[in-house]
């Protein structure tokens, strides 16, 4: 007898282009969203967007809740939770890079109301997908969620964004390359469910942003239109799969460690390129594709090597070696490296 299910959620509206945060308003209308919104923001990106979509709100004699975020925790989720019950707030808007929008999501998701996302950059992969990524004790990487219902992506405001932010995307996009060879072997050697649709659009989306490689530039909108439409397609791609493995492997492992380790010492799109280099070179040695997505890195200006990223050799090995152990998921790095074993492919990859 069959007894397979599956539920996608996916956003309904995804508007993104030039000057598309005046248009906030007309989203909100769309998608049927009504009552008073919560803009939960951090500190650039409030003077960017958030203050804007406020301005836009009060026009129309909508008094909207405000709430700036300093860094990604449950504290913060809370916090928001009590302003949007205290102030009777209707949906959530998460306006600004991946803390802002996670923090909204995850609130969102409690609160069971609808939520808008408006990134201010395009730095990470998560600005339309069903993951919330917030840092939980030992935890850190990303759980079940809503998807928003909505995405409002300014070109504009995306361009201007320190380009390392655009660069820190593109990784978290090149990092696809491993996250599906490491979801395959996982498939294989586990019997992990597995979406074949899921991981062809991961990898396809990948792809295309290689091959688009010398159009993205600093300051240029098209760019910011391509990696920002590439950031959508990763993120539909985790919706489909019904969890985040198209999009992270053993690089995000990689990631989440030096996360703990290191907190803040680089981006999280940075982190996870640096990472795919390493675990591209384990799962191929020598004749594998690690040198191509180093060289794609490259191309873009994300780090490839320790020294880039700003953390320690030593950092670097420890997270390599210790860092299967932060997550039930099956990767090319199994029940874990032996420390010199890890101290030679950061050497053999150039990365420390
Ligand atoms: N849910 C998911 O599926 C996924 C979640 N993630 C998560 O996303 C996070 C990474 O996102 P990231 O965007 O790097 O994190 P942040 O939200 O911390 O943003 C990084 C920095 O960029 C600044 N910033 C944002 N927009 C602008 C702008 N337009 N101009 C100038 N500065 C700007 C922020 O300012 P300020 O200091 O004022 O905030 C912050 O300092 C991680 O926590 C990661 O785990 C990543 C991938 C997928
Ligand atoms: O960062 C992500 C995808 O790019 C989310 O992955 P995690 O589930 O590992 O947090
Ligand atoms: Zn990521």
């Amino acid at each position: 007898m069959f007894e397979k299910s599956t539920w996608i959620r996916l956003p309904r509206n995804v508007v993104v282009g030039h000057e598309v945060l005046g248009r906030t308003l007309e989203v909100v209308d769309d998608v049927h969203l009504s009552g008073r919104p919560l803009l939960v923001t951090s500190p650039t990106p409030r003077e960017l967007a958030a203050d804007p979509i406020a301005a836009q709100f009060e026009e129309r004699g909508i008094d909207p809740l405000v709430v700036t975020v300093e860094t990604a925790s449950f504290d913060a989720v809370e916090e928001v939770i009590a302003e949007a019950e205290a102030g009777d707030a209707a949906y959530l808007v998460g306006v600004g890079g991946g803390k802002p929008i996670d923090i909204a999501k995850m609130a969102s998701d409690h609160l069971g109301m609808g939520f808008l996302s408006v990134p201010t950059a395009a730095s990470h992969d998560g600005i339309v997908s069903n993951r919330g990524s917030v840092p939980d004790g030992d935890t850190r990487h990303s759980v079940a969620a809503e998807p928003p219902l909505a995405v409002v992506a300014d070109t504009g405001i995306l361009a201007n964004a320190p380009w390392e932010l655009t660069t820190a995307g593109c990784a978290d996009i090149i990092s696809n390359y491993t996250a599906v060879m490491d979801w395959r072997l996982a498939n294989r050697l586990k019997n992990v469910e597995y979406s074949e649709y899921a991981a062809a659009l991961a990898e396809m989306t990948a792809e295309i942003l290689v091959d688009n490689a010398d159009l993205i530039r600093p300051g240029i909108e098209e760019s910011a239109w391509i990696v920002t439409k590439a950031l959508m397609s990763s993120g539909v791609a985790m919706s489909i799969a019904g969890s985040s493995r198209p999009a992270s492997g053993a690089e995000h492992l990689f990631s989440h460690q030096l996360d703990r380790l290191v907190p803040g010492a680089a981006l999280h799109g940075h982190q996870v390129g640096v990472g795919a280099i390493m675990t591209a070179y384990l799962h191929g040695g020598d004749r594998g594709i690690w040198t191509d997505i180093r060289d794609a890195l490259a191309s873009i200006d994300a780090p490839t090597t320790a020294d880039e990223l700003g953390i320690d050799a030593d950092t670097v090995v420890e997270a390599l070696s210790t860092c299967h152990a932060i997550r039930d998921r099956y990767t090319i790095l199994g029940d874990g490296m032996e420390e010199e074993a890890a101290r030679q492919v950061a050497r053999q990859t150039g990365v420390i």
